[in-house]
This record gives C-alpha cells, structure tokens and sequence, in this order.
C-alpha cells in the first residue's frame, strides 16, 4: 500500500508509516500535481496547505483514508470522502498547547509593541516613547469558542490576573464553572471585553461573526486575536476599523486564502501584528500531529476503526477497550443474518446483552452493518459508510439493550427481518475466540471463520452422511462440523466449517437432496 505524505508532516510518523507501507514525500504540492497523483495512494496526510477537494476525491482510486496532521479538517470536503467510504481523521489535541501558547504570544506582541520595537531597532532605531502598551493584569478577555484551546487560553490569561468571559453556545455551566471562566452570550462578549480572542471552527455559523457591525459596539481601545480560522473576523472590516481606531490592535495568524502577499488587507496596517498561521508550528507539536496520525492511518489500514475519524461517531478510548475484542465477532453475525436470508434485510434490530451494555455499543451495532453489507455490495464497506449505505438501501437498523443473560458473560443477538420473517444469530466470545451459539432457534457452538455450510435437516440417520459424501466427491474438505445442540419439531441444524467454496450446480443438491430443507453458505472470506 502506498502513502502521500504532503505539506510538510514530521518525519517521526512517517517513519512509523514506512515499516510497514511505501510512503512518498512531497513537502511542497500543487494542486494540478495532486490531483494527477492522487489515484495511485491508499493514504494521504496533509496539513492545512493542500486542499483536498471533491474533484481530488473522485479521482482517488485506492484512497482509503486522509489524515489530517492538526485539528481543523476545512481543508477537506468531508462529505465527498464519506459518500465515497473514506476515513478522514485528525489530530484533536496535537497541537493544542502549541496554539494556546501562540494566542498568548500573540495577545502580548501586540500589547507590547515587540514586532514594530524590534524591526526600529534592528534598523538601529532607539524608539522608546512611541511604544508604551498595555498590560492584561486586571482586563476582561473575551474568548469565543471554548474547546481545547479556548480553554487552555482562558486558564493562561488568568494566571495573567484577567478576567475571562465566555462565549460557546456548546458548553454548559458545569464545565463554565469547573474552567473558573464566566459563561455570558456572544453580546455580552463582544461589549464586555477589553481583548477578544476566537478559537472555533469556521462554519456557516462563525463565518464573518466579527464585522464591522459587532466592532462599532466593541469597548474603545479593544484588541483582537485570531489563531483560529480565517474569515471568522471579516479582513476588510478589521483593516478598516484598525485604520479608523475603532479597534487598537489586532493579532492574527490565520486567513480566508492562504498563502498571504502583499495585498492583502491586513498586510501593513500599524498595530496589526501578522504571523503566517504559525500556530502549530512547533518542533513538539508537529511531532505529535504526526505520530497521532501515522497510528491512526496504520491502524485503518488494517481495517479497525480509528477513534479520531471525524466522519465517524467518535469512541472514547475506555469505550474502545470494552468493545474492541467485538467488532469481528460483530460483523460476522451481521454477515451470516445476510447470508442465511432469502431475499433483501428490511429491518435488523441488535441486541446487546450482559456487561456490554453499560458501554456505548453504536460501533459494534455499525460492525454488524458493515459484516452485513460487505458480501453483498460492489465496493468496499466501512465504519464510515456503513451507516449511510443501510439507509439508502432502506434498512431501519436498531438497537436494543437488556442487561440479563443467562449462560453468557455478553451476548450479540442481530435480528433480520426479510420477507416478513425473522432470522436471528447470537454471538459471544469465549476467552478472545468469537463463537455464533444460536442460529434461529438452534443452539450451537460454531466458530465463525472460512465458510460454513448451514442446512436445517430432518433428524434421521443418514442424511449427514450424504451431505458429507456429496462434498467428499466434488473434492470439498470438511474441517469442522457441529450438529445443532437442539432439535425443534424433530429438524436439526447442521454446519459444517468446509475448505472450499461450494459451486452452485453443487448448493442446488444439496437444496434437492431428500430430508434437507435448506442450505445456507457463509463465506467469512467476503464479510
Ligand atoms: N493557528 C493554528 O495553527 C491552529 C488553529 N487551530 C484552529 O483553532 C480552532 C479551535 O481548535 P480547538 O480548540 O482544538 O477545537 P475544539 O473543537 O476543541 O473547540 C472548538 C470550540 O468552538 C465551539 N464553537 C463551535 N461553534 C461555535 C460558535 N458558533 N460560537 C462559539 N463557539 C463555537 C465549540 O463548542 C468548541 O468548544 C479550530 O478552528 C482549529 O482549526 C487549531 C490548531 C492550530
Ligand atoms: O491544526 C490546525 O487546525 C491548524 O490550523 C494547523 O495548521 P498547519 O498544520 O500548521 O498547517
């Protein structure tokens, strides 16, 4: 398999990438280049600089996950890549601190003068009167966006005796509380605070949620700082207010089109300290985006889920710990219901019972999706379009928790409904092995790996020994069988672990042969 590593990612991933994968490097790109390139990979890490865009997406071939070296994901269009089943992660917490500490370095270059000081004076200039600033003890800073770094600049400004003021439409009280900041509405923010940092995505939402209207109703002498996204505070607008001192001085490490030149509003204005969106760049933080998402692509790559994809409902690490020795056992369930069903699935319920309820059972409920749909469909199904593909094709999936069982620690019960009948497999694990203890209402004991061949059968002798001879003849081995520990209605359940695949003249026989009802094959290989 064959990754692209652009814009620059740190070598200690790729590192970790190149024991196991051919991994090109090309720290410069351009679009035309990536777009020509593009088909030959399985994985691409970008950072912010390359734009993977759906045009990009259509022409990957191979393309089976994009990991994003930092935290915001703007630079792809994720809803291209999820149609097209494509993992997209990132590095939530990378470069966290790396940008926190440039908010701070930014809010005091600008408070102080340094960036305008240092240029006079390396100019040979000795200009001590023109540059008098402000301190932050004892003034309001107003953040907007109150995530990881929101919070991580919040607990820093207080160390500098400031009074911090909040605005998150997404956090609650509690964690208000427990980040000691106090939470008021974007209003009262924006009127309240002597200097406003953003630290928020760009959506529809926060996409020019600082113009000029907001600044005219600014406190006198209010300063800006934006290590976010560019666009959030509307460039025009900021220039033009700077210009007019509306606003004394403004901060910014990020833009609407990047790379900067020198027309750009924003370029040459005083009091407006400028860094080329050096948020993240730091030695530490680069190495951590970078081994963050090396593990993440190894990992996808060998087809687990990845708890950082932010096309997927995330998993917490605790969760993942729980579920993880599962999802196989799961999507083997989901694929035998599939291939014992005698027409299209309309309605699956999965049943969760024993310990396993206590956790968030939705990635195993989206396994058993996926071990479902992968026999039957074209392209590759994943964790990330397992969910849309069932609801196109119309299957209501649900899940159910009971907390009682009976002979097992935990047990996976996945309900089909077809053709206004209902078809049902249990699973569980004994030790790490994945075993299916129930198929309908025969209880059995079958590990599910290679193929099996299910046929419920009369119970009377001879009939097993025709199957076998049957099979024998046309040179398909038998490595397991199991015979249904149950007998419903005087029919039992044979199934048999087989070698080979069965051709089709060879299922109709069987189908045919006298005191067999039904046969059913289960090939592991495709689910
Ligand atoms: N300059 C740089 O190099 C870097 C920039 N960033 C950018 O910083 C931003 C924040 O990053 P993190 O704190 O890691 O993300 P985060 O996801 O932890 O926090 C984002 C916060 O914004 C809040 N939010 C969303 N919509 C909002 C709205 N309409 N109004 C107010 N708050 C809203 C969310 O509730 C959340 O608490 C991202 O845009 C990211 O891309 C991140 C790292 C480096
Ligand atoms: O992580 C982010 O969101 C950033 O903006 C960092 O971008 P970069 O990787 O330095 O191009």
């Amino acid at each position: 398999m064959k990754v692209l590593a652009a814009d620059g990612i740190s070598p200690k991933g790729i590192e970790l990438l190149k024991k196991e994968f051919e991994v090109d490097v090309k720290d410069k790109i351009s679009a035309e280049e990536l777009l020509e390139i593009i088909p030959e990979y399985d994985a691409l890490m970008v950072r912010s600089a390359s734009k993977v865009t759906a045009e990009v997406i259509e022409r990957a071939k191979n393309l089976k996950i994009i990991g994003r070296a930092g935290v915001g994901v703007d630079n792809i269009d994720i809803p291209a890549a999820t149609a097209k089943g494509i993992i997209v992660i990132n590095s939530p917490g990378g470069n966290t601190i790396a940008a926190t500490e440039h908010t701070m370095a930014m809010m005091l270059a600008m408070s102080r003068n340094i960036p305008i000081a240092n240029e006079t004076m390396q100019k040979g200039e000795w200009n001590r009167k023109q540059y008098v600033g402000v301190e932050l003890r004892g003034k309001t800073l107003g953040v907007i966006g109150m995530g990881r770094i929101g919070a991580g600049v919040a607990k820093r400004a207080m160390a500098f005796d400031m009074d911090v003021i909040a605005y998150d439409p997404y956090i609650n009280e509690e964690r208000a509380k427990s980040l000691g900041v106090t939470i008021g509405t974007f209003e009262d923010v924006i009127t309240k605070s002597d200097f406003i940092t953003v630290h928020m995505p760009l959506t529809p939402d926060t996409k020019g949620m600082i113009g000029m209207e907001q600044m005219k109703k600014m406190k006198k002498g209010v300063r800006l700082v934006n290590c976010a996204r560019g666009g959030i505070i509307v460039e025009e607008d900021l220039a033009e207010a700077v210009k007019q001192g509306i606003v004394a001085g403004a901060a910014i490490d990020v833009y609407t089109s990047e790379p900067v030149g020198p027309d750009h509003p924003l370029v040459g204005v005083p009091g407006i300290v400028l860094t080329p969106h050096l948020g993240a760049s730091t030695v530490e933080a680069q190495i951590g985006v970078s081994l963050d998402v090396s593990e993440g692509i190894l990992a996808a790559l060998k087809g687990e889920p990845v708890a950082t994809a932010v096309n997927m409902a995330p998993v917490s690490p605790q969760v993942m710990k729980v579920i993880s020795p599962y999802l196989t056992l799961a999507e083997r369930l989901g694929g035998t219901v599939v291939s014992l069903a005698d027409g299209p699935v309309e309605k699956v319920e999965v049943v969760y019972n024993g310990e396993i309820t206590e956790v968030n059972t939705g990635l195993l409920t989206t396994a058993v999706v996926k071990g479902m749909l992968n026999p039957i469909m074209e392209n590759e199904v994943n964790y990330v379009n397992a969910p849309g593909l069932a609801k196109e094709r119309g299957i209501k999936v649900t899940e159910v928790k009971e907390k009682e069982v009976e002979d097992f620690t935990n047990l996976i019960t996945v309900k089909a409904q077809v053709a206004g009948k209902e078809l049902s497999v249990e699973g569980t694990l004994f030790g790490s092995e994945g075993r299916i203890v129930r198929i309908n209402k025969f209880r059995v004991d079958v590990d599910p790996h290679a193929r099996i061949l299910v046929c419920p059968h009369i119970n009377r002798p001879g009939v097993i020994g025709t199957i076998g001879s049957l099979l024998g003849n046309n040179g398909i081995n038998i490595s397991a069988m199991q015979v249904g520990k149950t007998e419903v209605e005087g029919t039992s359940l044979m199934v048999l672990t087989i070698d080979n695949d069965i051709p089709a003249a060879v299922m109709e026989v069987i189908k045919g042969m006298d005191g067999i009802s039904d046969a059913r094959l289960v090939n592991f290989y495709t689910i």
